[in-house]
């Protein structure tokens, strides 16, 4: 990884633990459209080394916020010959992620969109080989049914917060994404607990 992705990597990390100790005592409303609440330290490597593994990926990130992941998926595209397209309804979080993955030097390798998430994958085209799913948790299920036609054979799906804060929506998702006909899929507690599925 080279220093110009090391040096926003650490500012992010700084941000992340002053949000952290913002965050104690505080009810999820006053901070949910201000905060990264990124995937966080464990899953950016993780997300980075299954993508790096694939030949010139399409990558999907479903939940930009300010960057964070979308930095490491960049970075593995860029290693893998591949790309990354990166929804997110905000768009003064998703103009901040562009900032950030152009002073990485990644801006080349990520496609920012704003906008309602299913209304983008509607539009997107097929062949995607490895989905982030990151957004709000009631959003998981309808993101699915609409990226799952989307997807190339030997596709990986990395669904973030499943074991905290988990919930009804997230145990939703997990039994959907098993019903999916060809899905192999295991729940990992890495981070705050991932789904990883795998199309045949
Ligand atoms: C948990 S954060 C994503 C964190 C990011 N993946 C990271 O690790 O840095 C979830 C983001 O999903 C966005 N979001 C929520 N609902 C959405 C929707 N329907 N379409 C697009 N983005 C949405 C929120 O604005 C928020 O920025």
């Amino acid at each position: 990884m080279d220093h110009k992705v090391t040096a926003v990597l650490d500012a992010y990390h700084t941000r992340m633990q002053r949000e952290r100790k913002e965050r104690e005592g505080k009810s999820s409303s006053d901070f949910l459209d201000k905060h990264m609440l990124s995937v966080g330290p464990d899953t950016g490597p993780f997300i980075n080394l299954i993508a790096r593994s694939m030949d010139a990926p399409h990558i999907l990130e479903i939940g930009t916020s300010f960057g964070y992941s979308g930095i490491w998926l960049a970075e593995a595209a860029r290693a893998a010959g591949g790309r990354v397209t990166t929804l997110e309804l905000d768009a003064a979080k998703s103009a901040h992620a562009k900032k950030m993955a152009e002073k990485a030097g990644l801006a080349n390798y990520i496609e920012f969109q704003v906008g309602d998430a299913v209304e983008l994958i509607g539009a997107l085209s097929t062949g995607v080989d490895f989905v982030l799913l990151d957004l709000w948790k009631d959003m998981y299920v309808p993101c699915l049914e609409a990226f799952f036609p989307k997807l190339n054979p030997g596709a990986i799906i990395v669904a973030d917060n499943m074991i905290y804060p988990g919930g009804e929506s997230v145990e939703r998702y997990g039994k959907a994404v098993r019903a999916k006909p060809g899905v192999n899929s295991v729940l990992l507690p890495v981070g705050t607990g991932l789904e990883i599925s795998r199309l045949a």
